[in-house]
């Protein structure tokens, strides 16, 4: 699995790539405006103390004006206090409007990856989908409620301080003016690079995520197998790569740092010796010397402040990206434009159906034709691979057949609405996939109009009454953060959750492999009693699921082979034959 890249996302400008948060930012707009209002005015409080400081030097402090002086210093103060007000204003407008755009950008990705096929989520390995979810949205936060605000606040105020500068000594303003060029040309250079290194540095965090997903998942193969030291070194290896990754980012930005930290002290000394020299010749008053090294010394701070704030919008602009890459991958199973009325017909029908995995070479299935009855119960035999569960996973579209249809009473699953489709059709997967949550939410999984009759009956027929001894009964909590379940408890709980709310077709992969046979048959009994209406496809690997099925599929070479009572093409199938000669109890259930 790779963290697939569009490269339409990747090459967009720092600038564009973060103008697209527009839209989340929309609602929150007078948080933010209340932000940038209050960040300016901060600091441009702050820049014009310095001039009130020559003031007090050429007025009071000359003149031995004492009133002047308190006139000034209260006038000093009172910028003072709107800093700080305007400080704690900001404060307050960023948590809201930052937290704001991160909460809602974060649920739409969620919906946005949910809503994506299965193809999608076979390509992406989980880690890159879940550093997008977190770190990089913290990012996207911190930017916006800091490097957003301030890097407008911090141009602002590097404006107006070049401009009062200019304005206390046109010559003296200039020479500050011009020593910005280098650090123009170094601004860009920095951006680019560190642009790649941001990018190389969170596609690494991905990677380490995914590590630690998997170890995590696969805990019991990596015990039992001893191969604890050999998963460390792989590790180890994984976050070195982005130790390397990260070093790289602070060496840019060291060097980058260095420029923005020296060369105004270059400048400082010059701007000095020029300023003595001016006064000397009466071009300067003291006061304005003094206002003027004042300024200066205070601009230094928004200018080492724009690394930082590049960093951060460079590494944003980044997580931005990758995000978007997401967010721009387009759905492709969809509800159709005009969905055909949901018809009454269980018939499943597969019209010469054909189906290739993307980026594989060959076609999976290549001319299925197969047709289950209202009400039939057909197993799918096959080799291994053949494509048994393939077959499955295009009734309920999980993936879209890339030739011929399907259908279901009549009508192509392609033209029934999704939510139609997928409550007709339910199924129950080979690994029954359990969820952190009560065993009654496992069962329903929020469907609407399920009642608790309707929930006691799909454990009956499941024979999934062991839930009702766990600690809680049906409010017990399972799956990964609650009780741990057999894998037998496991495939009955999947399977009560398929039956449940009477579907009209039943998928089921291999659903009843973990339970001993008299189960097996007690639960195909209870299916048939129930589920008398219900069509079913049900993947069989084992002779004795097959003999409960109303006729057998044998799927060979992507096409089905043959169809049969399990007798006659016992009889008449050779590979059939052979196909369950693999299976132990083939002798207990052969004629
Ligand atoms: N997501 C995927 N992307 C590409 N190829 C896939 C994917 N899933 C399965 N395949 C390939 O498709 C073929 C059919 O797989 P499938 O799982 O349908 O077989 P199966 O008959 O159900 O096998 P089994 O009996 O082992 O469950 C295999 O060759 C498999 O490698």
């Amino acid at each position: 699995m790779t963290s697939a890249r569009r490269p339409g996302t990747a090459d967009a400008s720092t600038l564009h790539t973060l103008l697209r948060l527009r839209r989340w930012a929309r609602p929150h707009r007078r948080a933010i405006t209340v932000m940038f209002v209050a960040a300016t005015g901060a600091m441009l409080s702050q820049a014009v103390i310095p001039l009130v400081t020559g003031a007090v030097v050429d007025g009071p402090i000359r003149e031995r004006d004492t009133a002047g002086l308190w006139a000034l210093s209260g006038l000093a103060l009172l910028f003072g206090v709107a800093e700080s007000a305007l400080f704690f204003v900001r404060r307050w407008a960023m948590a809201s409007a930052a937290l704001g755009v991160e909460t809602d950008l974060r649920r739409d990705l969620f919906a946005h990856v949910q809503r994506l096929p299965v193809s999608f989520h076979d390509r992406w390995a989980s880690g890159q989908l879940l550093s997008r979810l977190t770190t990089d949205l913290s990012t996207l936060r911190r930017f916006i409620g800091l490097a957003a605000v301030f890097m407008v606040a911090d141009l602002l105020t590097i404006a107006v301080m070049l401009a009062l500068l200019i304005h206390i000594h046109l010559l003296l303003g200039l020479v500050v003016l011009v020593s910005m060029v280098p650090l123009l040309i170094g601004t860009r250079r920095f951006e680019l690079r560190y642009s790649r290194d941001a990018r190389r540095a969170q596609d690494l965090t991905g990677d380490v995520a995914t590590a630690v997903e998997e170890s995590a998942l696969g805990i019991r193969v990596i015990k039992a197998f001893g191969r604890r030291p050999h998963v460390l070194a792989g590790f180890t290896r994984d976050v070195t790569r982005l130790r390397g990754a990260e070093l790289t980012k602070i060496r840019t930005l060291g060097y980058f740092w260095a420029l923005l930290e020296g060369l105004p002290q270059l400048v400082l000394a010059v701007v000095t010796i020029g300023g003595v020299y001016a006064t000397a010749h009466g071009s300067l008053s003291v006061g304005d010397l003094v206002a003027f090294v004042s300024l200066f010394l205070q601009l230094v701070w928004p200018i080492i402040m724009l690394g930082w704030l590049l960093a951060l919008t460079e590494e944003s602009a980044s997580a931005c990206r990758r995000i978007f890459e997401v967010l721009d991958t387009e759905p492709t199973i969809l509800d159709p434009a005009r969905p055909a009325t949901a018809e009454n017909g269980t018939a499943l029908r597969f019209e010469n159906v054909s189906f290739r995995f993307a980026d594989a070479q060959d076609d999976v299935l290549a001319g299925v034709d197969l047709d289950i009855a209202p009400g039939e119960t057909m197993a799918l035999v096959g080799a291994v691979g053949s494509g048994k569960t393939t077959m499955t996973a295009l009734v309920p579209r999980l993936y879209d057949v890339t030739g011929g249809r399907i259908t279901i009473g009549g009508v192509d699953v392609r033209d029934l609405r999704l939510d139609q489709l997928r409550h007709a059709v339910t199924t129950a997967f080979e690994d029954a996939t359990l969820f952190s949550a009560s065993v009654r939410e496992n069962l329903t999984l929020g469907r609407a109009g399920i009642t608790e009759d309707d929930v006691r009956e799909a454990v009956e027929v499941a024979r999934a009454d062991f839930v009702h001894e766990l600690p809680f009964g049906l409010d017990t909590r399972i799956g990964e953060q609650g009780l741990s379940l057999s894998g037998g408890q496991r495939q009955r709980l999947a399977l009560a959750r398929a039956v449940l709310g009477r579907p009209r077709v039943l998928v089921l992969d291999d659903p009843l492999s973990a339970l001993d046979v008299q189960t097996e048959a007690q639960v195909e009994a209870a299916l048939r009693r129930v589920l008398a209406g219900t069509t079913a496809l049900v993947v069989a690997h084992r002779a004795s699921t097959v003999l409960l099925a109303d006729r057998v599929a044998l799927l060979a070479d992507g096409r089905i082979a043959a169809v049969g009572t399990h007798r006659e093409l016992l009889e008449t199938t050779p590979a059939y034959r052979r196909l369950l000669a693999q299976s132990a109890e083939l002798e207990e259930v052969s004629p």
